[in-house]
């Protein structure tokens, strides 16, 4: 017996390199990961530069033929075909890109990190309550099944109460040999810096195992370094988070780094980039820490167990390149980034208006963390990329 498959329409705001890899996800057929009740479809995507360029986009991507191009953000939130607009702007524009979406009475899945800061992300929140919608950051490793894994072990008790957790992710790619000044990983006006781009996913490992596990979480206190680059951005930042706990504060360290890498030698031979320790053992998570396919679960009485999370597929493999050696999975298998949408349709048929691996107040603890760790390193971004002024012309 069929049954009919609940369709997520989906329009994609920018054309970049994550929008492709994005888009190219969702062709990959949610059967393959057990999902014989969603699919996802590409209706229209939007360049702000011009229509052809969101033309080629739609066949780069594989877009049925009926997808519409358009020529501007605007015109693609006002389509009443669109379910769901994905945002793959620069951090900078996130907060102007969402809100037009959200306006428009649209729901929002927007890129990481969330936006410039806290004060931003608080008006989004704010704004998607008014209009009654959906609104999530895309931090897709949230709603990976190694996530899951790792969050229901903890929560199983099985290693204990979790005491500490490190975590990082960190490319040795010497932003002067390896980025131009206008590139978004340095450039200020994009809000560029490695804490908002990689260092969100280390503030990630730690808060789905210290905050996202707790009945009643507390945010941290915050301890943090920076160096910064030439042009204003961290090139590396180390932080170290205080969670307040009725058993007794946990700690957090999370750090980032465009200087040294987490794997130097990309072969795995460095170990773990996240390490999860419990009074009763740990788990450990191997990189890269924003697709990890390894884990290793150790107990005290001597237990080992190692996973592979391979992704389902035949999907399309990697063509993303950013200037970073980033390992965003081998030909054949899908990336990895279906799983949060297929959150995105779970919570709209079911009339959710978050995700539910990450509520969007724990996305707005985690900016003020992040605003927190700027701040105690004196690293601010231009004012009109602060702003919390809708609209403004960026
Ligand atoms: N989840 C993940 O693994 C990843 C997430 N990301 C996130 O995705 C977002 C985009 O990153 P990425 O795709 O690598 O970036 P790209 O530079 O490749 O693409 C960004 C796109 O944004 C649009 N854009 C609008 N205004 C500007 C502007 N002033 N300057 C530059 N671009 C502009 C452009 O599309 P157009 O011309 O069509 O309007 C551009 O192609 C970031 O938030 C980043 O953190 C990035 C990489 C991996
Ligand atoms: O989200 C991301 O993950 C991996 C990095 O290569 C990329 O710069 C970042 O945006």
């Amino acid at each position: 017996m069929s049954t009919k498959k609940y369709q997520l329409k989906w329009g994609i705001l920018a054309t970049g390199e994550i929008a492709k890899s994005f888009a190219r996800d969702l062709t990959v057929n949610p059967e393959t990961r057990g999902r014989k009740d969603i699919e996802h479809v590409v209706v229209a995507a939007a360049s702000s530069s011009s229509a052809d360029r969101a033309k080629a986009y739609l066949k780069e991507v594989n877009a049925p033929a009926s997808a519409k191009p358009y020529g501007s953000y605007k015109e693609l939130v006002a389509d009443s075909n669109i379910d769901i607009i994905y945002v793959a702007t620069p951090h900078s524009h996130h907060f102007q890109n969402a809100m037009l979406a959200l306006e428009a009475g649209k729901n929002v899945l927007c890129e990481k990190a969330f936006t410039a800061n806290a004060a931003q992300a608080e008006l989004l929140i704010k704004k998607a309550k008014e209009k009654n919608v959906f609104l999530m950051e895309a931090v897709w490793t949230r709603y990976m099944p190694i996530s899951i894994y790792a969050r229901d072990l903890i929560k199983s008790g099985k290693i204990g109460t979790v005491e500490r957790v490190s975590s990082d992710l960190s490319f040795a790619s010497a932003p002067e040999d390896n980025f131009d000044d206008k590139h978004r990983l340095v450039n200020p006006d994009l809000a560029g810096g490695a804490l908002l781009d990689l260092g969100i996913y280390s503030l990630t490992w730690v808060f789905q195992t210290l905050y996202t596990v707790q009945d009643k979480p507390q945010p941290p206190t915050v301890l943090s370094s920076i160096r910064k680059y030439k042009l204003g951005c961290d090139q590396q930042t180390s932080m170290l988070l205080t969670f307040p706990r009725k058993e007794g504060d946990a700690h957090g360290i999370a750090t980032t780094s465009l200087r040294v890498g987490m794997d130097p030698a990309k072969n795995g031979e460095a170990g773990p980039c996240i390490r999860i320790q419990g009074t009763k053992g740990e788990i450990q998570v191997f990189p890269p820490t924003f697709n990890p396919r390894k884990s290793k679960l150790i107990l005290d009485d001597g237990t080992v167990e190692e996973k592979d999370w391979t992704h389902p597929g035949p999907g399309p493999g990697s063509g993303f390149y950013n200037g970073f050696a980033g390992d965003f999975g081998p030909e054949g298998q899908g990336m990895g980034m279906f799983w949060e949408a297929d959150e995105c349709a779970d919570a709209l048929r079911e009339g959710r208006k978050e995700g539910q691996y990450e509520s969007l107040h724990e996305s707005l603890v985690i900016m003020q963390t992040m605003d927190e760790v700027r701040k105690q390193g004196n690293f601010r971004l231009p004012e009109k990329v602060e702003s919390t002024e809708y609209p403004l012309d960026l």
